[in-house]
């Protein structure tokens, strides 16, 4: 059986994209969309990423994890940006962790800290945008781009903790959501609860890409991708259950569009982590 190519999962920078600062051959740049998988007519599914944030939702088991997955492998490749993972289960994104700025199982108390240290940065690139008059930090401002990934959001906001830290944790995430997107902070959150108390209206409105993998309830489907989507036939539930890693992804304010997620195997992860290492080595 033939080797995999990481290359052949991540295509070559998009044309006219903007260029990574100083990318060692080969890197991909935070700039380029990232590929996610084929829609209903077998076309590629890109994302892009910079100045977005993307909220993924579902029942447990529907594809969540990989659809993550092959957005922080994307990242991961791309030199121009640092990953902060939050995870959880800790066996999610653990594959990442050498080649994360920072990475966080199951444990609030640093989760905390890593989300203060990121709106501390926040704040920073805010006053640099005030003190220059623009509005978005862009390539050559001396920031890079960050990649927060929370995966499961409801186990930091309502089972791990003190109440204080489960506040402390919506009230960082919900700043960091509405104000990262300008100043080159993304954020990637998925909960497998997609409920009001996890996901209120307010929260999930600041994510610009939303994905629904299956889900039990329309209210469900609606809380991620948007309110009235399901009476418009438009609805996670209709995803049959054996139908892994099917879901709908509604991009910045269009219709939802079904995709099936690519599956990237253990051992495919563990070459474009090697990969990313090495190009980040020489970055
Ligand atoms: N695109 C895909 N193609 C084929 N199989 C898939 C795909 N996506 C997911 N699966 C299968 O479904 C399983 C569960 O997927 P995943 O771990 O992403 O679910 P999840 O929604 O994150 O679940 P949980 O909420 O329990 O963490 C995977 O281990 C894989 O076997």
């Amino acid at each position: 059986m033939s080797s995999f190519n990481p290359k052949s999962v991540f295509p070559r920078r998009t044309p006219g994209a903007t260029p990574a600062l100083r990318a060692p051959k080969g890197a991909l740049s935070i700039y380029d969309p990232a590929y996610l998988g084929l829609d209903a007519r077998d076309r590629a599914v890109r994302v892009g990423l910079m100045y977005r944030n993307i909220l993924i939702g579902g029942e447990p088991g529907a594809g969540k994890s990989v659809a993550q997955g092959n957005i922080v492998a994307h990242a991961a490749l791309c030199t121009d940006v640092d990953l902060i993972l939050i995870d959880g289960k800790i066996v999610e994104l653990l594959p990442y962790a050498p080649v994360a700025k920072e990475f966080v199982g199951n444990d609030m108390t640093k989760a905390l800290r890593v989300l203060r240290g990121l709106q501390t940065d926040l704040d920073e690139r805010y006053l640099h945008l005030a003190r220059t008059g623009r509005k978005k930090i862009v390539p050559g401002d001396g920031f890079r781009a960050k990649l927060l990934c929370i995966d499961e959001l409801a186990y930091f906001t309502v089972t791990v903790g003190t109440k204080d830290q489960q506040e402390e944790f919506r009230t960082l995430v919900r700043d960091i959501v509405a104000r990262g997107r300008a100043a080159g902070i993304i954020t990637i959150a998925s909960t497998q609860r997609p409920s009001a108390d996890i996901v209120p209206t307010s929260l999930r409105d600041l994510f610009g890409y939303r994905l629904a993998f299956r889900c039990a309830t329309d209210s469900s489907s609606d809380i991620i991708l948007g309110t009235g989507w399901a009476s418009q036939g438009h609805t996670a539930v209709d995803i049959e259950p054996e139908a892994l890693g099917v879901g709908l992804l509604r991009a910045e304010g269009g219709f939802p569009r079904r995709l099936k997620t690519a599956l990237l195997e253990d051992h495919h992860v563990n070459q474009i982590v090697r990969r990313a290492a090495h190009l980040r080595r020489a970055a």
